[in-house]
């Protein structure tokens, strides 16, 4: 496997965290010598979207503890959070969590992980809500709702005593765009 350290601040960007970058094309480097030579990978594979946002994912669950009562978000993000509270839920990592599903999609979709459910009538405090975002700017303001769940989510997400926002790359903006986001006709 061939991997490529560097820091992400000689990328003008803050964090200090190393990026690894794996290959599965030739990289072509020069040595000081300017003898070039090349690397390649044939089994590291470049992360998909979905397996960024999988880890993305993966790292906001680790906040989560047994007890919690959790907002649950809406959109493609989101299901990968809710995935992997069911998948904790069955092998005993977790225990005694309750989601409050800021969608239909999403309450299809933990039932179905048999995430134990309830609403905000009966548990109006929530320990803490996971969701996605549309775009996310260097203040962390946010557009969301583009998936058609804001209303549900606004309610949810301001009950919530803590809320973790699981964005990848293409959701990090510099200014946010004011761009369509839906009207929302309720139903009950
Ligand atoms: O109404 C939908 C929500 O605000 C979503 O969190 C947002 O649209 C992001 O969705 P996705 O994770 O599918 O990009």
């Amino acid at each position: 496997m061939a991997s490529l350290s560097l820091h992400l601040s000689s990328l003008h960007h803050t964090s200090t965290t190393p990026l690894i970058l794996r290959t599965t094309t030739a990289l072509n480097l020069r040595t000081s010598t300017y003898k070039p030579f090349s690397i390649k990978s044939q089994s590291a594979p470049v992360l998909s979207q979905d397996d960024l946002k999988k880890l993305a994912a993966d790292k906001a669950v680790e906040s989560v503890k047994s007890g919690m009562v959790l907002g649950l978000g809406t959109g493609s993000t989101a299901a990968f959070v809710v995935d992997k509270l069911g998948q904790l839920l069955s092998t005993g990592e977790l225990s005694n969590i309750i989601g409050i599903p800021t969608s239909k999609r999403t309450q299809e979709q933990a039932a179905s992980l048999n995430i134990p459910l309830t609403t905000l009538d009966s548990h109006p405090h929530i320990d803490l809500a996971i969701d996605g975002a549309d775009e996310v700017d260097p203040n962390l303001d946010l557009v969301k709702g583009r998936g058609g769940a804001l209303l549900r989510e606004k309610m949810v997400e301001a009950a919530s005593s803590a809320f973790i926002v699981v964005a990848d790359d293409r959701m990090a903006t510099s200014v946010i765009i004011a761009g369509k986001t839906g009207v929302e006709v309720m139903t009950k």
